[in-house]
């Protein structure tokens, strides 16, 4: 811009750097509870009625989880995994209840909108690698699907597009040699991490995955769970994954246990450095509060001090003790 056309500027236009700041004071500014959350649920329910029988799957289920997570859900069998994922899947509604995920409503969405949202906010990994991919596609042509399927007004160039984000995710991925070989021509644990490019095809701010390692073996179990590593940190999405493999729960910065259709308690993990620069990992298990004051004691921490229908109760500047009932009887 020349000196003579800033002369004849009224307002001031920031400079780049002003810009940046602002955005970041924005950003720094106070955020509702859950603003900046990739999934949030309050109070979920979710009743099956099967042959005059009802099921509570879900019970009132809280869980807010952060963008850029990477979060293990685990649990008994029966504890409700696996319907809160298909919930926020999607594929499933809540009989009662808020569920959003990047901002999308569960329980409002049209038709249209659950496709849209099915093919473009969240992808879904099933435990059935099978499942996963389409038996007479090569692992190019399966993760192009989903951006074809996506459809739109066709622009020129679309097609080099997506042939540039498929190449982009065989490398992202590791598997660059796979590209043009069908499902039966690859092993579990291959068929895995194409599975995680067709997820990510579109791009999903989310990725959710249903014991995704459940057919593997340990060795193949890790390498998935690096896939999914590399698609949280490098491709930006906030990843969900259910499951048993202690391995995996062990890994992940967040695990949250489901009990009874609740969320029930939680370790978070942090790496410390020491003055001597060695690497240690911190634990900390966390109970969930709910809003009425309930919480849900751990059931080995009620075994270990053979706590049972009544505990005395404490409080203390900085925290609140639960002892034994020594007075039972009276
Ligand atoms: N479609 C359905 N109809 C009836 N009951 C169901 C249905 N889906 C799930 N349930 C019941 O809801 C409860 C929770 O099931 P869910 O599959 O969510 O548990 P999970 O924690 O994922 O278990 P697993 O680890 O064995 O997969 C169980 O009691 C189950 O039998």
């Amino acid at each position: 811009m020349n000196g003579s056309a800033q002369d004849q500027r009224t307002a001031p236009v920031p400079t780049f750097q002003e810009l940046q700041e602002r955005a970041r004071a924005v950003a720094a500014g106070p955020k509702a509870h859950g603003a900046d959350a990739a999934i949030v649920c309050d109070r979920l329910v979710r009743i099956f009625s099967a042959q005059g029988v009802e099921v509570q799957a879900l019970q009132g289920l809280e869980l807010t989880i952060r963008q850029g997570d990477l979060v293990a859900l685990v649990g008994a069998s029966g504890s409700g995994k696996s319907t809160l994922l298909t919930i926020l899947a999607g594929l499933d509604v809540p009989t009662a209840g808020t569920a959003t995920v990047a901002g999308c409503d569960l329980l409002e969405m049209s038709p249209r909108e659950r496709l849209r949202y099915r093919r473009e906010v969240v992808g879904f990994i099933w435990q059935q690698t099978a499942r996963n991919l389409l038996p007479f596609l090569t692992a190019a042509e399966n993760i192009a699907l989903p951006m074809q399927l996506r459809g739109g007004r066709r622009s020129r160039g679309a097609g080099r597009q997506q042939a540039a984000r498929v190449a982009e995710l065989l490398e992202a991925l590791d598997i660059g040699e796979l590209a043009g070989r069908r499902p039966t021509e690859m092993s579990g644990g291959q068929q895995q991490r194409v599975a995680i490019a067709v997820a990510m095809a579109n791009n999903p701010p989310v990725l959710l995955a249903d014991e995704p390692t459940g057919e593997l073996d340990s060795e193949t179990g890790a390498s998935i769970f690096e896939a999914f590593r590399t698609v949280n940190r490098d491709l930006g999405a906030t990843v969900v994954i259910v499951t048993h493999d202690p391995m995996v729960a062990g890994e992940v910065r967040r695990t949250v246990a489901i009990r009874d259709g609740r969320t029930s308690s939680e370790v978070l993990r942090r790496t410390l450095t020491d003055e001597h620069g060695e690497e240690s990992v911190n634990e900390t298990e966390y109970v969930m509060l709910d809003r009425t004051g309930r919480v849900q004691l751990p059931a080995k921490f009620l075994e270990a001090l053979g706590m049972q229908h009544r505990v005395a109760v404490e409080l203390a500047p900085d925290h609140i003790a639960l002892r034994p009932d020594d007075l039972e009887g009276h």
